[in-house]
């Protein structure tokens, strides 16, 4: 079985890992993390999934598969890090918004990358990733990637140039959505409904939304319009939403991610 190290124990790494701890693709024995300085963390990352703690830079040679897991920001630093001890043959596999296979292959020289957008629900295996491989990846390491990643939801190739919009769409898309339910728990609390009440009702309003997408091949326009009764409740208040340009917003919104991620990969 192939040893993969975190560079970067974060909420990322710890979605991946115990994502594929759980499915049994890797086993906790083979995976190893490091971070830049809080050690409590890795600790806690070896107490509740069995991982080991990277112990000293001479094992970075002996990784098959080294996950770039560290801010964007922090890849630089990270990448001269590694450098020095990375064997010739180790693949890498980025999670990092923006930054580009080019940038990773002049910071730790020409080797198979694959650069992957996950988002955090791979803590519950309904990830959505798009995922992108340079040009000396083999077909066989391509298969053990898509291996990795449907084990924590879908995953589809894309190239590499639309993982800015992937990033901006279900990259940062959980966020999006908290927001929307923030919004239905503040309209809950004016309205004198229970927390938890509104919060049983929006989850399964979300989640039941999207299964009826994923289940029948309709638009979602034509979804609405069964919700929607002429003169009605739902009438009202899309009226709202349209008259405060909110379709608008959420283009605007993605776009700015997207446009951020581009900004990323250049190192603004
Ligand atoms: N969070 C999300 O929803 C998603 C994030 N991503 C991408 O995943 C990456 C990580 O994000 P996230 O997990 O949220 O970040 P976190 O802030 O949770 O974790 C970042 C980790 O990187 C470590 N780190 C920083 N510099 C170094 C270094 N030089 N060497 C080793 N480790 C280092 C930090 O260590 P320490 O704590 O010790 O400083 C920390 O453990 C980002 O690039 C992001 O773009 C991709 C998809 C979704
Ligand atoms: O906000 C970010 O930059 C990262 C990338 C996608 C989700 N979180």
């Amino acid at each position: 079985m192939q040893n993969i190290l975190f560079v970067g124990a974060g909420s990322m790494a710890e979605a991946l890992l115990q994502g594929w701890i759980r499915e049994q693709v890797v086993k906790p024995g083979h995976i190893y993390v490091t971070n830049r300085s809080n050690k409590a963390r890795l600790t806690e990352l070896q107490t509740r999934y069995g991982v080991k703690i990277l112990a000293n830079n001479e094992k970075i040679a002996h990784m098959d598969i080294i996950v770039l897991a560290m801010k964007p920001k922090d890849v630089h630093t990270s990448m001269e890090q590694l450098r020095p001890f990375i064997a010739n043959n180790t693949i890498i596999l980025s999670v990092l918004a923006g930054i580009a296979m080019e940038t990773i292959q002049v910071g730790l020289g020409e080797r198979p990358i694959a650069r992957v957008m996950p988002n955090t629900s791979a803590t519950l295996g309904m990830s959505a990733s798009g995922i992108a491989f340079n040009d000396v990846m083999t077909a066989e390491q391509k298969a053990f990637f898509m291996t990795l990643l449907n084990a924590v939801g879908t995953v589809v190739e894309v190239p590499e140039d639309q993982l800015h919009a992937v990033t901006a769409l279900s990259g940062s898309g959980p966020a999006y959505i908290y927001y929307v339910m923030e919004a239905f728990l503040a309209a809950g609390e004016k309205l004198g409904v229970e927390k938890e009440t509104v919060r049983a009702l929006m989850t399964q309003t979300i989640a039941g939304s999207a299964a009826m997408l994923k289940r029948f091949d309709e638009e979602p326009a034509t979804l609405r319009k069964q919700v929607t009764s002429p003169g009605g409740t739902t009438e009202a208040g899309i009226r709202v939403l349209d008259e405060l340009h909110v379709k608008d917003a959420i283009e605007n919104c993605v776009m700015s991610a997207e446009k951020r991620s581009r900004e990323l990969a250049s190192g603004k």
